[in-house]
């Protein structure tokens, strides 16, 4: 059970659309022991009213420059609740994809890594390579290639800038690892270390 006195753990898994992120979450909800809550983008997602959708999901490529204000504070927000969680002494495990290719640099993850200042975070990037993306985003949305046989612009903007810039604690790839495979790992490293301060060293890049 949860201890008052002690910060919850948390970990960030960070990658792009269809990388896998949500299936990991379910993993670790699913075969870790303790109790941990999905804080995440998914979620956030879902609560925000739908004339501001995409909300917290906007895509790369800065075409809704109007939305972004509202964006850095839901950011805001999700991250206010993760603490919030986390100093109650629940363990939490958040599904973002974070990037900064708005209209104007937004600086979202420093002032993310701001607020979860001095809790415990182990950073994750999920990766997944864009053949095996394409193929996901074939079979579960039925949205693949172009008509000439290229990536879609948007598709394409996400797998980079996800991943920028790219300092993380540890690494997946989820089209060599299963879901639990993933769990497993990010647990061991719970467990053995080396200490994670990758998500930190994000608070003083703006
Ligand atoms: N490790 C994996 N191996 C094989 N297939 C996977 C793996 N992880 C996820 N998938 C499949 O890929 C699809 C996307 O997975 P998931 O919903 O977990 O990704 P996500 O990163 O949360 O996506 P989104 O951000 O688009 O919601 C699902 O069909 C899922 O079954």
């Amino acid at each position: 059970m949860p201890h008052e006195n002690k910060p919850g753990q948390i970990v960030i898994l960070n990658g792009n659309p269809r990388a896998g992120k949500t299936s990991i979450v379910h993993a670790i909800q699913n075969t870790f022991e303790e109790v941990w809550m999905n804080v995440g983008g998914s979620l956030f997602k879902k609560m925000t009213p739908e004339r501001y959708q995409p909300g917290i999901s906007l895509r790369p490529g800065g075409e809704r420059p109007d939305l972004e204000p509202l964006i850095v504070t839901l950011y805001e927000a999700m991250y206010e609740s993760i603490a919030a969680h986390s100093r109650l002494g629940l363990n939490v495990v958040a599904d973002v994809w974070h990037h900064d290719s708005y209209s104007s640099p937004r600086g979202i993850l420093p002032r993310c890594a701001r607020i979860l200042s001095g809790l415990p975070v182990l950073f994750v990037g999920v990766r997944c390579p864009i053949e095996v993306v394409m193929q996901r985003r074939i079979a579960t949305w039925n949205a693949g290639y172009e008509e000439d046989g290229s990536v879609p612009k948007p598709v394409g903007l996400w797998q980079h800038a996800v991943h920028v810039p790219g300092i993380y604690d540890m690494e997946v790839d989820t089209s060599i690892l299963s879901p639990e495979e993933c769990a497993r790992q990010i647990r061991q490293r719970l467990e053995e270390g080396p200490p994670f301060s990758a998500f930190h060293s994000h608070e003083d890049m703006m």
